[in-house]
């Protein structure tokens, strides 16, 4: 018998609506397919809620997702509210979801498709096979210390605070240590133990941890380096775990290994089955409205969701096995078109990932017969 689970969806600003619309339709043919009964409740963040309610995060979002199984997220953000007061720009209603739910953990994947590899503008041989994942922590660090504000009669003072407590460090430290034993049993840890006190506990923290993983190879990297070497040689890393800001900068870096930042899936994650899954790129204000956002990585969280917070293996494998067939087949967003590709807008790629979903459905079908 199928499942029955309740997706809190927030599209959010740009072309968060579009790639969230493309989630819903895979999602659906995902429960048609297996038999689940998935429950959609759409609810109102960033610039839309800012809009519409006067705040970035309205209490009944957060009711909403707490009341649901897993979220949705597209993206938030844009120009027309770039000016507004801090407490009134649509990044602070993301920062406050993730931290309302506690979601502390941030998966992003980067898998190298290999179809994409022309896309990528690095030489082939380094991105080919590209299997890493960054484990950004989500729910402290530099986007959350306090103070952080403008100070001094003229406001000439500025001030950010990058703040961790122990235990903070230890649940995101030990969730990259227990998805490195399950993967290729390497953890790196990226800091900044050169410069800031906070890296130097980080460092103290995964040696502690390191001990209750003997499988586990541990390596502790400069972010500076971090990045020089994740353009370098991917393929030396395979979990990565990280401060908050350095996840964000270093996961849109990756993102270029794969193709685009219209690539990458995210899964934000606490110590039980609920998560948010997002996209990492952004309302992406350029081409919003367009038709050309790349809804792939927004799918592909889908497909997390599905793995991470359901349990539904196959389910996911499924979505991600539509995904890599419609790319074989030389379909691609223009973010991602390289020669002899078929450049389709967001709807159509849409529609082909539903479509070879179904195909698999009928392949699946006759298998059952054969
Ligand atoms: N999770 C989120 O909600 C999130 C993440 C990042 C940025 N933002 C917000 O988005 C707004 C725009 O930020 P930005 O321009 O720096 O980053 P962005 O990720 O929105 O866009 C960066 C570049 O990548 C392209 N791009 C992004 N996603 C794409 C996709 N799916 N398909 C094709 N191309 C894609 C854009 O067109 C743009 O050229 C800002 O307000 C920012 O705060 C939100
Ligand atoms: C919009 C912004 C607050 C957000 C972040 O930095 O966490 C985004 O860049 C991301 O990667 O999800
Ligand atoms: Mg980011």
């Amino acid at each position: 018998m199928g499942a029955r689970k309740k997706i809190t969806v927030l599209p959010g600003d740009g072309i968060g609506p579009e790639v969230v619309s493309g989630a819903i339709k895979v999602l659906k043919a995902v429960a048609q397919k297996y038999g689940h009964q998935f429950e959609f409740v759409k609810a109102s963040i960033g610039g839309a809620a800012i809009d519409q309610y006067d705040t970035p995060l309205p209490q009944k979002t957060i009711e909403a997702c707490k009341s649901s199984d897993a979220v949705l997220l597209g993206a938030v953000g844009g120009p027309k509210w770039d000016g507004n007061p801090s407490h009134l720009r649509p990044e602070r209603g993301l920062l406050a979801i993730r931290k309302e739910l506690g979601l502390f953990a941030n998966l992003r994947p980067v898998t190298a498709f290999e179809s994409l590899i022309a896309s990528s503008p690095l030489k082939k041989e380094v991105v080919q096979n590209v299997d890493l994942m960054i484990v950004r922590e989500l729910t402290g660090g530099l986007y959350f210390g306090k103070p952080s504000e403008r100070r001094g009669e003229d406001q000439s003072y500025v001030v950010d605070t990058l703040q961790y407590s122990r235990k903070e460090i230890e649940q995101i430290v030990e969730k990259a240590f227990e998805l490195a034993s399950v993967r290729r049993k390497k953890l790196t840890s990226v800091d900044k133990a050169n410069v800031l006190e906070s890296s130097k506990m980080w460092r103290e923290i995964v040696e502690e941890k390191a001990a209750f993983y003997p499988d586990v190879e541990v390596e502790h990297i400069l972010v500076d380096a971090a990045a020089m070497k994740l353009i370098q040689n991917p393929k030396q890393f395979d979990v990565v775990v990280t401060e908050n800001m350095f996840g964000d900068i270093l996961s849109d870096e990756a993102s270029m290994l794969t193709g685009s930042l219209g690539m990458l899936p995210s899964a934000s994650l606490r110590n039980d089955s609920f998560g948010l899954y997002e996209p990492i790129h952004g309302s992406a204000p350029d081409i919003a409205g367009q038709n050309k956002a790349n809804p792939l990585a927004m799918i592909l969280s889908a497909a997390m969701m599905l793995k991470y917070s359901f349990s539904m293996e196959k389910e996911a494998e499924t979505i991600e096995r539509a995904v890599n067939d419609v790319l074989n087949a030389g379909y691609r967003t223009g973010d991602i078109q390289s020669e002899g590709s078929t450049v389709v807008g967001t709807d159509k790629m849409i529609e082909l990932v539903v479509n070879q979903l179904e195909d698999d459905a009928i392949v699946g079908i006759l298998a059952c017969y054969a």
